[in-house]
């Protein structure tokens, strides 16, 4: 099966062209004003209205956020999933405020950090932001991939943290991943991302044969 891709922090069009022309399974637009991808409701409608019917699923990225922080960007926003950094039961009174699905990020360093339960519609499984990070992720960190083997995953799961397009093949194959996220991977400087590197993100991973794939 083919592995699910998302790219993350879309702020242009040339990126988002870059990420449906390639066949991403998800975009991502991050709504944290710390991060270099952070983008205003304006600009993310405006960028979620060019997803056709069947395109990638619109995914919105908020950090610990407020009910009211959530309700300002779907206002404006038509989004298809929140990517969530917060507790699982803050996670799922979100899911079940919004009637979105949420998949929740979890930072992992060993084994025991890995989910073996959740009422989430997904999980992404990254590394632990590095000491002093002003976020949570985007820090362009790889986990030890070999964690994730052997892992029998409660829901649906993507790995995120540090991919590129020279690492995602051997990622997929070393953790087991039915799908992928990246961010720093795929930019020409923080926050810019590169049509070209998204183009050879995606041809990376969807050339890795798998026997299962993103549900
Ligand atoms: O991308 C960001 O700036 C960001 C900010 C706050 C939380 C998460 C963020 N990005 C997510 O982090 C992972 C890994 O990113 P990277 O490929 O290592 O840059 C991924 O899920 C991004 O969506």
């Amino acid at each position: 099966m083919t592995v699910g891709v998302k790219i993350c922090g879309i702020t242009d069009r040339a990126a988002l062209d870059a990420a449906m022309d390639g066949g991403a399974r998800w975009v991502g637009f991050v709504f944290f004003g710390p991060s270099p991808r952070n983008i205003t409701p304006t600009m993310a409608a405006t960028l979620a209205a060019r997803v056709p019917t069947g395109g990638p699923g619109r995914i919105g990225l908020f950090v610990k956020p407020t009910d009211a922080d959530i309700e300002h960007v779907l206002g404006t926003v038509t989004l298809d999933g929140l990517q969530v950094y917060a507790p699982e039961p803050r996670a799922m009174e979100i899911r079940a405020r919004f009637g979105l699905p949420v998949w929740r990020a979890v930072g992992v360093a060993t084994r025991a950090d890995l989910p073996h339960d959740t009422g989430l519609d997904g999980l992404v499984i990254e590394s632990r932001a590095p000491a002093g990070s002003t976020r949570p992720g985007g820090n362009a960190v790889c986990l030890d991939w070999g964690l994730t083997h052997g892992w029998r995953p409660p829901v649906a799961w993507m790995l995120a943290g540090g991919l590129n397009p020279d690492n995602v093949a051997h990622a997929i194959m070393r953790s087991d991943a039915p799908a992928v996220d990246v961010s720093s991977g795929v930019e020409s400087a923080p926050g810019v991302k590169s049509p070209a590197l998204i183009r050879a993100f995606i041809a990376s991973a969807h050339g890795v044969h798998r026997t299962t794939g993103a549900t």
